[in-house]
């Protein structure tokens, strides 16, 4: 198995959230995981990307349990870019996964202008963080990990505190990701954040409810997901996405 789990279950004290879950993920698959508020994607990705280590079952990556050397190749994004960004300046706060793992600074340097490059920040290296708009600072989230070198990376409603401009900001850059072979796997409530996936997992009462390809997902579950406002008008009066999030980010 290149990356997934296996009989995983996880309780927070007596609630059990999650029973017995087996998920396998290909290397370069991008997967939506959706399911109701509550459903437990959160717990899920932080057990999968190793920040909770208390489970039942196991997490595997290249046929082996995710370990303290392995976790560093599975990144996880935070829905509140502000839950993650800590340094003062923008290549700062890049760096500072890099230099708790020790990078040689050349190498450092050069993981920095490639990072922020490939989340279309490059020239904003001296910016102070807080300076940024709400899209620049998920991208620089985005960047913080994709610096690390991560084979999967785990993004948790990454686009939820978004305006529009910002959402289709991430969009890009999460395309990006995926071209760059990278495995991704994204909890979204909006089905705008899933248009390009190929792969849906649906989790209800704690289980694994669908894994099958997106447009099967689509066909015959009804999840009662979130449509943002953009995607719902975008199919009423079928305009050109980008044109319809310029219209609304004025
Ligand atoms: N620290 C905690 N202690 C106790 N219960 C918790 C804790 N964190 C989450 N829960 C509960 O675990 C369940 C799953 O939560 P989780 O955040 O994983 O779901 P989710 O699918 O990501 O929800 P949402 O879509 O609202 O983000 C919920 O019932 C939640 O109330």
């Amino acid at each position: 198995m290149f990356f997934g789990c296996k009989n995983m279950g996880f309780s927070y004290g007596e609630n059990k959230i999650l029973k017995d879950i087996n998920i396998e993920f290909e290397k370069g698959e991008f997967t939506g995981l959706v399911g109701d508020n509550g459903s437990g994607k959160s717990t899920l990705m932080k057990i999968m990307s190793g920040i909770f280590t208390e489970y039942d079952g196991e997490v595997v990556f290249k046929e082996e349990s995710l370990n303290e050397d392995t976790k560093i190749k599975v990144g996880y994004i935070f829905q509140n870019p502000e839950n993650q960004i800590v340094g003062v300046t923008v290549e700062e706060d890049v760096a500072f996964g890099l230099e708790n793992i020790g990078t040689e600074r050349e190498e450092m340097l050069r993981r920095i202008k490639w990072a922020l490059e490939v989340v279309g920040l490059k020239g904003l290296e001296k910016s102070d963080p807080n300076s940024l708009s709400g899209g620049q600072k998920q991208r620089l989230a985005i960047a913080s990990i994709v610096a690390m070198d991560p084979e999967v990376i785990l993004m948790d409603e990454p686009t939820t505190m978004l305006d529009p401009v910002g959402r289709r900001e991430v969009y890009k850059v999460i395309k990006r990701l995926v071209n760059l072979g990278k495995t991704i796997i994204i909890a979204s409530h909006h089905s705008a954040d899933l248009e390009e996936v190929s792969r849906i997992v649906a989790l209800k009462d704690g289980k694994v409810h669908f894994d099958g390809k997106r447009d099967e997902f689509y066909k015959n579950h009804d999840f009662n997901i979130e449509y943002p406002i953009e995607f719902e008008i975008k199919k009423k009066i079928n305009k050109n996405y980008d044109e319809l999030v310029k219209y609304l980010g004025d």
